[in-house]
Parts: C-alpha cells; structure tokens; sequence
C-alpha cells in the first residue's frame, strides 16, 4: 500500500503540492484526477522518488520512500509513460524487456525475450511485432507495447500517466479495458493520472481528485457521481461554471 501524509512541494514560489493525504490500499486501482497543472504528476513522482517532497512523508508498505537500496525499489514498480515513451532504437521486445536486460532485474537474453512475447500477447499484439521497430508501429499498438513493458517484470505496482492520451474513442477504450483486466489479474496495486472520464470509470476502484494542491475529493468509483463536493461536480462533468476557475 501507499501512504502520503502532509506532502508539500514547491517549485521557487510555485507551491503545488499543499498538504497532500492519500491512501492506497494493496491491490486496489487510484485513478488520480484535477486540471492541469495541479500537480498529478509531481505526486506520482514523489512516490517513485524522481521529486523529493519538502515536507510530509511517503510511505509503500510502511517504509520511507527514499529509505533502503533504491533499485530494489524501483523493481517493484511498472510505469507507462504519457506517449508510450519506447526507445526508437531498439525493437520492440527489447523495449519491453528493458528493465530484463540490466540491472536488479537482469534475465538471460533468451528469457528476456521469451517473456516480452508472453506480455505482447497478453496485450493483444502477435509474436511478429517483437522484431519490428517503434516507429513501424500505429499510436494504439504503441501504447500496447508501453504497457507490455510496463508488466514485464510482474510488478506489484503500477503507475499510468495519461494512458488514453493521443488515442481515438475507441483504442482508448480498448486500452481502458485491458488495463483494468491486467491489474485485476495481477492484484496490483495502480495510481493512475488522467482526464479522460472514460478511463476513470473503467480503470478505477477509487478516485482521487486534486485541487489546489490538496485532495480536494477521494472514494470509491461507485460513490463518484453522487458526492456532493462542488468541485469534483464541475470536474467530472465538464462545466465551465463552477468554483474551479476556468481561465478563458
Ligand atoms: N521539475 C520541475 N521544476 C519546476 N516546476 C515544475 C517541475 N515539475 C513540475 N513543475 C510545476 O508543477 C506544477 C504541476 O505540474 P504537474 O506536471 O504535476 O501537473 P499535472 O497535474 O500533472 O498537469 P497535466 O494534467 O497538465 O499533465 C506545474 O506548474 C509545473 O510547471
């Protein structure tokens, strides 16, 4: 599970993060929503240790993140990047493989790629596309391949920045739906970023919404559409007016 008490963050006079609380209990799906600029990304960096908070503390399983070896701790996580982020260079099972061909995770060559074509097929995309290269491929089979490498070493959790963006209606539900699929075979605990609504309702458990740099709203996906909180009202249902500002 994941923890984060008080987190503050600032950039020079730019406060983001004021006080951010949030739990994440094992195995369960956060989806994380708020407009843009408000810091989603900071906090999931936090989490993985890329950003260090100025004050507050954050916690998976009951220990400081920036606490113990770092790359035993960073094998513990999966990441799909906004825009797949696959290196134009290297095939595609090599992409997925990355992180089991070095480092705390390294697996003889062979293995390697017999498990980057096991997740490919778990994503949909046949043996034939591990040879071909990044570029040869369209944006929606991209993403399938991010999010192949994203499970390639069976982590326990998984981050999703903005898996839907640059996808039409229909991939990005496809997407959605295997996402949610994945995470719920493997029991993985998920903090997902997005503003794409459609993903939220398919992909969470609970949703998170962040405001002004603290958690303005969180609880189950069920409970959403009800809450009686202004502000996650006019997020979730797109209205200009409303307490959030809309800068036009
Ligand atoms: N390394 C950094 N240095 C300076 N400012 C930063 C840095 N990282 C983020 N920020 C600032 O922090 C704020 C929050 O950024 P963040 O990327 O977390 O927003 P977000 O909620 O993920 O937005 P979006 O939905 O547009 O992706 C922004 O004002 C951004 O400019």
């Amino acid at each position: 599970m994941i923890t984060l008490t008080h987190v503050h963050k600032s950039f020079g006079d730019n406060h983001v993060l004021r006080g951010v609380s949030l739990h994440v209990p094992k195995g369960q799906s956060m989806v994380i929503i708020g407009g843009s600029g408000t810091g989603k990304s900071v906090t999931i960096k936090s989490v993985l240790g890329l950003v260090e908070p100025d004050s507050g503390r954050i916690e998976v399983d009951g220990r400081e993140v920036h606490e113990g070896d770092r790359d035993a701790f960073l094998a513990r996580f999966g990441m799909l990047f906004q825009g797949g982020a696959l290196f134009d260079s290297l095939p595609v099972w090599q992409n997925v493989a990355f992180r089991l061909l070095r480092g705390a995770l390294k697996r003889p060559k062979e293995e390697a790629r017999e498990i980057a074509i096991d997740k490919l097929r778990r994503v949909g995309l046949r043996a034939a596309v591990a040879d071909l290269f990044p570029s040869e491929l369209s944006g929606g089979m991209q993403k399938r391949v991010g999010l192949a490498r994203a499970i390639a070493a069976d982590p326990e959790i998984i981050f999703f920045d903005e898996p839907t963006t640059g996808l039409d209606p229909i991939m990005a539900g496809v997407i959605n739906e295997l996402i949610r699929e994945i995470v719920t075979e493997m029991g993985a605990t998920t903090m997902t970023i997005t503003h794409d609504m459609t993903s939220v309702r398919t992909i969470a458990d609970r949703v998170a919404m962040l405001h002004d740099g603290v958690i303005q709203w969180e609880g189950p996906i069920s409970e959403m559409d009800g809450a009686d909180d202004p502000y996650l009202a006019q997020f979730i249902r797109g209205r200009a007016d409303g307490p959030i500002e809309a800068v036009r």
